[in-house]
């Protein structure tokens, strides 16, 4: 599917890899919808977007992703200014594995993508009025293989990996149109990564080892892996992993 005059909704887009989705979106022709439950720096985004990409082609919607209320009614919003819902990426989560956020982190980083997934579904389905689309949920390599620094973290990708590969399955939803794949980053250049020095993961010096020897990619470099599986109709139930050590690889599950 060429993006060109499609319309896309992109969660936790206000900063990081969401910010280069929407970005690489827009300058590929597509109209993003973006949403996030932090409203200071997604307005300072719509702006930049505005200004170089067009009054019209960019919109924020402060909502979480944790709340049902709040993403029916940014699908809703979307699915009327964009004209048409061709795009869904699940983007929006955390780090935090203390007894203070790991609930938290599974509300965010599993629920969410669920929920929004199911949403998503309801909107692009032909046999609902939808136009047919692609949904990219993003996981992480963390979901692929343990990970004793991040056990809740990789957790909630390792569901989020399955979940994707289950609902793709679902002819149901293919033989209406709709497409799921999943993309597995490593480390990138983000605030999520930036915040394992301050204690999110279980041992803060032996992650930061391992954000050392693992490398850490630019976020452009990521964005280019969603828009292959946005563009590409051949991927339906697709995993790819990307780092900077080892490059694009499509899991052979
Ligand atoms: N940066 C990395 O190395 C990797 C990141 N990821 C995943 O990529 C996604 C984006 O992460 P980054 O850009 O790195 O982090 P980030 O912290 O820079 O951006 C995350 C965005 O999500 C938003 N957000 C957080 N909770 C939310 C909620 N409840 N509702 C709506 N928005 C919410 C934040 O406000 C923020 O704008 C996450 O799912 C993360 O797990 C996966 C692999 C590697
Ligand atoms: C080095 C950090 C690490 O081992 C992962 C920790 C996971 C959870 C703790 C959380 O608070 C921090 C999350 C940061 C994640 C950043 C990138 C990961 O999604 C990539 C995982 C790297 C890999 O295992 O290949």
């Amino acid at each position: 599917m060429k993006v060109d005059g499609k319309g896309a909704l992109v969660t936790g887009g206000a900063q990081g890899l969401g910010k280069a989705f929407s970005k690489i979106l827009l300058q590929n022709g597509a109209k993003v919808f973006f949403t996030d439950i932090n409203e200071e720096v997604g307005k300072t985004t719509l702006t930049e977007f505005q200004q170089t990409y067009g009054q019209n082609n960019v919109r924020f919607f402060k909502a979480d992703v944790t709340s049902t209320a709040q993403m029916k009614e940014s699908f809703d919003m979307a699915k009327s200014w964009l004209g048409g819902l061709h795009v869904v990426v699940n983007n929006a989560g955390i780090g935090g594995e203390g007894d203070d956020m790991w609930e938290k982190l599974i509300d965010i980083n599993l629920k969410g993508p669920i929920r929004c997934s199911r949403l998503a579904v309801d909107y692009m389905r032909r046999d609902k009025g939808g136009e047919g689309g692609v949904i990219v949920n993003i996981a992480s390599t963390g979901g692929l293989r343990p990970n004793p620094y991040g056990p809740v973290y990789s957790g909630s990708k390792a569901g989020l990996i399955m979940y994707s590969r289950s609902i793709a399955a679902n002819q149901e939803y293919t033989s209406n149109g709709v497409r799921v794949c999943t993309l597995c980053p490593s480390f990138a250049d983000t605030a999520l990564v930036a915040n394992i020095s301050k204690g999110t993961t279980t041992n803060t010096e032996a992650a930061l080892a391992l954000v050392n020897q693992v490398g850490i990619m630019t976020v452009e470099e990521v964005a280019d892996c969603l828009h292959e599986l946005v563009t590409d109709d051949s991927k339906n139930g697709a995993v790819l992993a990307v780092s900077k050590h080892q490059g694009k690889t499509y899991v052979p599950f």
